[in-house]
């Protein structure tokens, strides 16, 4: 159970388009993130996916549309670009697939500049920022490592501390790039448990990229499926996650099915058919 702020945020991209240069990697994309919900961005290598998420977070040039931060209830919404970096950086964090690699710094101070958007000048952590930055290592199990040089980490539990950074913002809008890649198996069911307290318990509005697509339906309320730079399909994950729609967008025939525990099912089919362990 984590404790602190209940959140109320939105942030939506409203007929966003993108591009790299002249070409346009993101064409037309509107999606809303909302509070106490997750939302998943799935699709294709260079489908728009990492582009899309740090346009939301400010960190990609908008060529037009709008990005726009709200309450939820009744709350007015303004664009992101009327907004200074502080109060932003209260407002929405990017857990990065790019992260500085800071060597030397032990992980408690990096964990600390998660606490950046809060402090005055000079001024000492305060007792609300070394409650926020405890809580934030727990969540994501560094504690152990708070007085070790990062770079005597492993490159999973290096990527748990820089989690445990964004945590320790506490935004209510959080987005998360690829968050399980090179977790090993338990720490990737625990990064989805806690997305799913965050969004419960704090109300946070999540945005998360995800390649794994039984991931993306477990802990999603929402999935956004992306076709080159565009969006193919928005809603549930049994909407979205039709054969038709993955076999069409992942170019491989696919097939899906419940299975007996009531858990969507997804089979990519590749040349050698649908082979089981036990057959070899
Ligand atoms: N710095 C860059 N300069 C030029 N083109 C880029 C740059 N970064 C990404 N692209 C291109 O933009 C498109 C979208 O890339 P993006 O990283 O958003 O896709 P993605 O869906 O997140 O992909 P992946 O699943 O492989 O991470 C791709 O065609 C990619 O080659």
């Amino acid at each position: 159970m984590l404790r602190a702020t209940v959140h109320d945020s939105t942030l939506s991209g409203e007929e966003l388009v993108l591009r790299y240069g002249k070409t346009t990697v993101v064409d037309g994309a509107s999606l809303s993130l909302t509070a106490g919900r997750v939302t998943a961005l799935v699709g294709p290598n260079g489908s728009g996916k990492s582009t899309l998420l740090r346009a939301l977070a400010r960190l990609h040039e908008i060529g037009s549309g709008r990005v726009l931060l709200g309450a939820l209830d009744g709350g007015q919404q303004r664009s992101v670009s009327l907004i200074n970096g502080r109060e932003f950086a209260r407002e929405v964090t990017l857990f990065a697939q790019s992260r500085p690699s800071p060597e030397g710094l032990a992980v408690s101070e990096i964990v600390a500049f998660g606490r950046h958007p809060y402090r005055r000048g000079f001024a000492g952590l305060s007792d609300e920022d070394r409650r926020a930055i405890d809580d934030a290592m727990r969540a994501t199990g560094v504690q152990k490592f708070a007085d070790r040089a990062a770079g005597e980490l492993s490159g999973g539990e290096l990527q748990r501390v820089w989690l445990a950074t964004c945590l320790a913002q506490e935004t209510g809008v959080l987005l998360l790039d690829e968050p399980t890649n090179h977790l090993d198996m338990r720490y990737q069911i625990e990064m989805l448990d806690l997305v799913r307290d965050l969004v419960d318990d704090r109300n946070v509005a999540v945005g998360i990229v995800l390649h794994d697509l039984h991931q993306a339906a477990q802990v999603a309320d929402t999935l956004v499926l992306l076709q080159r730079g565009r969006i193919r399909a928005t809603g549930a994950p049994l909407e979205v996650l039709t054969e038709e729609n993955l076999s069409d967008v992942y170019e491989i025939q696919v097939e899906t099915s419940i299975d007996p525990t009531g858990r969507l099912r997804i089979d990519p089919v590749g040349r050698h058919g649908a082979v089981a362990p036990t057959d070899r």
